[in-house]
């Protein structure tokens, strides 16, 4: 993924090329020749002349043409009709999860008990404090920011940042350095394992630090608007609590009238889509971050979505490169 500190991408985006002797232009260049691979959608959107041999860039600027599933040969979708049921009541159900100490906040007609509604769930043992230390220490190497809402997007396909009224939390996107991380590592293995979904389909993890009185106010991790996008819905958010919290910061399901306490490895597992159509938007997940009362809140989301997201992401069809 880019690394958009690079200096290279700096030098090569804001200082005119023929300010530098040529010797200089031609490992410019080569910089360039190397990225048109590594970050094929940010050289096209931003430096497009120099990957134009490569890729034909100029014809691909356009996210329309650059932007499809037959473009960019990506994998089908992980779930069919039915999928959805199966994967929870597997993880509720199963020996093999037992060691997570699952507990249903909710189940279709409370079958597998909690309340009679979508399926919500705790591993309440999910992370061993050092996967939960690590990404918290990967989210601080990585750097945080005021978290921000997407706006528009361009013609070229990339979503505008705004800084969130709704959300005063900060948070990190886990690429690079804190990405490689062990226990950054082992802990998206796990949940590729539990959910037989690869890694390709996941957003990196995203860290998520909130002060007393930070809140993030009612929102849904996905919207109808994604039924068409090109990694399609996230399907599964897999909400990882990285810390106890002394009074506050309960996830509350609006519409559902549900609140789950943070604490520390407890992973809260919903899903965004509905059973019988998973290309279909599930209106009732709609939830929110409590104020902070006492203490400090971390967590992590992990987005999965129906299909892989990483290519997209890569050729700058995903609204960002992060
Ligand atoms: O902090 C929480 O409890 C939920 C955060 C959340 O919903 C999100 O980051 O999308
Ligand atoms: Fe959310």
């Amino acid at each position: 993924m880019l690394n958009t500190n690079d200096t290279n991408f700096h030098y090569l985006t804001i200082i005119p090329l023929d300010f530098f002797p040529s010797y200089v232009k031609s490992i410019f260049f080569e910089a360039a020749r190397g990225a048109c691979k590594s970050a094929p959608g940010w050289m096209i959107v931003h430096c497009c002349d120099s990957c134009d041999e490569e890729l034909n860039a100029s014809e691909l600027l356009d996210a329309e043409v650059r932007c499809t599933r037959e473009q960019l040969n990506m994998t089908g979708p992980a779930w069919q009709p039915g999928d959805l049921d199966k994967l929870f009541a597997d993880w509720v159900t199963d020996d093999q999860f037992k060691q997570y100490s699952p507990v249903v906040i909710s189940s279709p007609d409370a079958k597998h008990g909690g309340v009679d509604g979508p399926w919500i769930i705790t591993f309440d043992t999910f992370l061993t404090d050092y996967e939960s230390d690590q990404i918290w220490e990967g989210g601080q190497l990585a750097g945080f920011d005021r978290s921000t809402d997407q706006g528009k997007s361009n013609e070229f396909g990339e979503q505008e940042q705004i800084i969130s009224k709704t959300r005063t939390s900060s948070n990190a996107w886990c690429t690079d350095k804190c990405e490689r991380q062990p226990g950054v590592q082992s802990a998206t293995t796990k949940i590729e394992s539990v959910t037989g979904i690869p890694r390709m389909n996941y957003e990196s993890f995203q860290v998520l630090e909130y002060q007393p009185n930070q809140f993030y106010r009612m929102h849904h991790d996905s919207s109808s608007g994604k039924d068409e996008s090109m990694a399609g819905h996230r399907i599964l958010t897999f909400f990882l609590y990285l810390s106890d919290v002394e009074e506050g910061g309960e996830t509350r399901f609006t519409k559902l009238g549900l609140d789950v306490k943070p604490r520390k490895g407890k992973a809260l597992i919903w899903p965004s889509v509905l059973n019988d159509n998973p290309l279909k938007w599930d209106s009732r997940m709609y939830h929110e971050a409590r104020d902070v009362i006492r203490g400090e809140k971390r967590a992590a989301n992990h987005w999965i979505h129906m299909y892989d997201y990483e290519t997209p992401n890569l050729w700058g069809c995903t609204g960002s490169f992060s």
